[in-house]
């Protein structure tokens, strides 16, 4: 399971004060209903005996695996990802969806090759330079903490709300608070950046653990980011493509859009008259304004037709370490014009293909990308294989009416994938790239995975085809405005 940033809203982890698994697994079960996001069992050696609280029950490794199995039932039941703390070994041998482990645990490299790429590893880091090291080494979340006073774990270290915030800010993967957070005091952590609250006895001690947890969430959903994604492509003066089209989509997903813009186009239904380019000083201000402020979750770019613009865009995302990036590499126009010259080509794919996520070129850019001609859907594959070999992104290659009507292709490390579609008749279809681009850029912002964020896309887009809006003269723009009232 990977991990995505809503599921950190509401941390819970277990407390160390009860008897047996059984009290354990309903209390637990208590804090699902409330809401709780994800749960972590947490045990250290011993706990205290309920009944006589100068005793303690040791923790065994066969009681530790027994109470480790029923949370874990618990948390597939109510669909929420299940860690262990500390114990990996437990957490490969029963198959737990994670572990969280601290600076003086097993280091993650270690962690990885026991629990393999798809288990979610959470990293205690309360320095900077911990959480970007936490960042390399691959953990998916760093839980930072303790940020108030915590009476839980003796040897926590206190972190400053300025220091917590600086974590949150300083790396792209998402950032847990932890220690000493209650209902009343989490306020003062909202703008930090957090991803989510991790918390123990605020939830544990209260006699009503549904309510307590509910009352947290609704607390923390509220706060934590909201998805964020940036555009960087051109106007389209007409409001079905380019920028228009990405923000409406990314509104429609409830992810919050940001602009670069490329270029100014004057351009209706019908045709683009006139292109003015933005420079690339003033493109590059843009980019430095938005990453210096609001982090994108998703980057998707769009037209960009010079060599310079192409560059600066280039060297901004590799100064941001900006992830992931959906590419539409605008290079041929519907009508089957070409778009950019030689240079930009060049720069395209040196400077800007390396760093996609994803790209999502039609046939005619295809072609050129491969340097192959595609007539079927076999040429299609074969031609896709040619990119991915080549530039190492994931390739959607749009099937186009002439191949494979609504049918698009995957190309990834695991090799093809066919996405299929229904075919829509509805002649008006101007802005579909951008839109579908912009719709797997809001998806992933929203931490889907890349091949789930393209099915979704594609059901957007059917969506807003057959919503069957009949604006202008030519090929009209597609109702953008259909997530809202049509859940995928
Ligand atoms: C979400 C989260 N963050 C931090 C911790 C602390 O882990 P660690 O530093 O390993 O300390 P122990 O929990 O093992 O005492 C955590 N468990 N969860
Ligand atoms: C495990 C841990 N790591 C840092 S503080 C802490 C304890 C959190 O518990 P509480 O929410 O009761 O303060
Ligand atoms: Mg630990």
């Amino acid at each position: 399971m990977k991990l995505t940033r809503s599921q950190l809203a509401v941390y819970v982890i277990t407390p160390p004060t009860y008897p047996t698994g059984q009290e354990l697994a309903d209390q637990v079960e208590q804090s699902l209903k409330g809401g709780a996001t994800i749960i972590q069992l947490r045990r250290k050696g011993s706990i205290i005996d309920p009944k006589d609280s100068t005793k303690t029950i040791t923790i065994t490794p066969e009681l530790m695996r027994e109470e480790a199995l029923l949370i874990q039932a618990l948390c597939k039941q109510y669909n929420v990802p299940f860690l262990i703390d500390d114990n990996v070994q437990l957490a490969a041998d029963i198959k737990a969806d994670g572990v969280h482990i601290g600076q003086d645990d097993m280091p993650i490299a270690e962690a990885r090759k026991i629990l393999g790429d798809d288990v979610i590893i959470g990293l205690t880091a309360n320095k900077l330079d911990d959480a970007i090291r936490a960042y390399e080494e691959g953990a998916d979340y760093v839980g930072s903490g303790a940020v108030f006073a915590t009476g839980t774990k003796n040897d926590a270290t206190p972190l400053s709300h300025k220091a917590f915030e600086t974590i949150c800010r300083s790396i792209p993967i998402p950032v847990v608070a932890i220690g000493g957070i209650t209902e009343s005091n989490m306020d003062q952590l909202d703008t930090t950046g957090l991803a989510g609250f991790a918390i123990i006895s605020d939830i544990f001690n209260d006699a009503d653990i549904e309510t307590k947890t509910s009352r947290i969430a609704q607390k923390a959903n509220r706060m934590v980011l909201p998805h964020t994604a940036l555009t960087i492509a051109g106007s389209d003066s007409s409001g079905g493509a380019g920028i228009q089209a990405d923000l409406k989509t990314m509104m429609a997903h409830h992810v919050y859009g940001m602009s670069a813009i490329t270029a100014l186009t004057a351009q209706n239904t019908t045709g683009v008259t006139s292109i003015f380019n933005t420079t690339p000083q003033f493109l590059g201000e843009q980019l430095d304004a938005v990453f210096t402020d609001i982090r994108p979750d998703a980057v998707k770019i769009g037209m960009l037709s010079t060599k310079e613009l192409i560059q600066v865009v280039a060297e901004k995302l590799r100064q941001y370490d900006a992830k992931p990036v959906v590419l539409d590499p605008v290079m041929v126009a519907t009508s089957g014009a070409r778009l950019i010259d030689e240079n930009a080509l060049d720069a395209l794919v040196n400077d800007l293909l390396p760093l996609a996520t994803v790209i999502t070129p039609n046939i005619p850019e295809a072609e050129i990308l491969s340097r192959e001609s595609i007539k079927t859907a076999a040429d299609m594959e074969h031609a896709a294989k040619t990119i991915f070999d080549t530039y190492g992104c994931t390739i959607l290659l749009k099937g186009g009416h002439t191949i494979n009507d609504a049918n698009d292709l995957v190309y990834d490390a695991n090799g093809i994938h066919w996405i299929t579609g229904q075919r829509i008749q509805n002649p008006n279809t101007h802005g579909t790239g951008c839109t579908l681009s912009s719709a797997i850029a809001s998806n992933l912002a929203k931490g889907y995975p890349l091949l789930e964020s393209i099915e979704r896309a594609k059901r957007y887009i059917s969506l807003t085809l057959s919503a069957m809006l009949d604006l202008g003269q030519g090929s009209g723009p597609l109702e953008h405005g259909v997530k809202i009232k049509n859940e995928l």
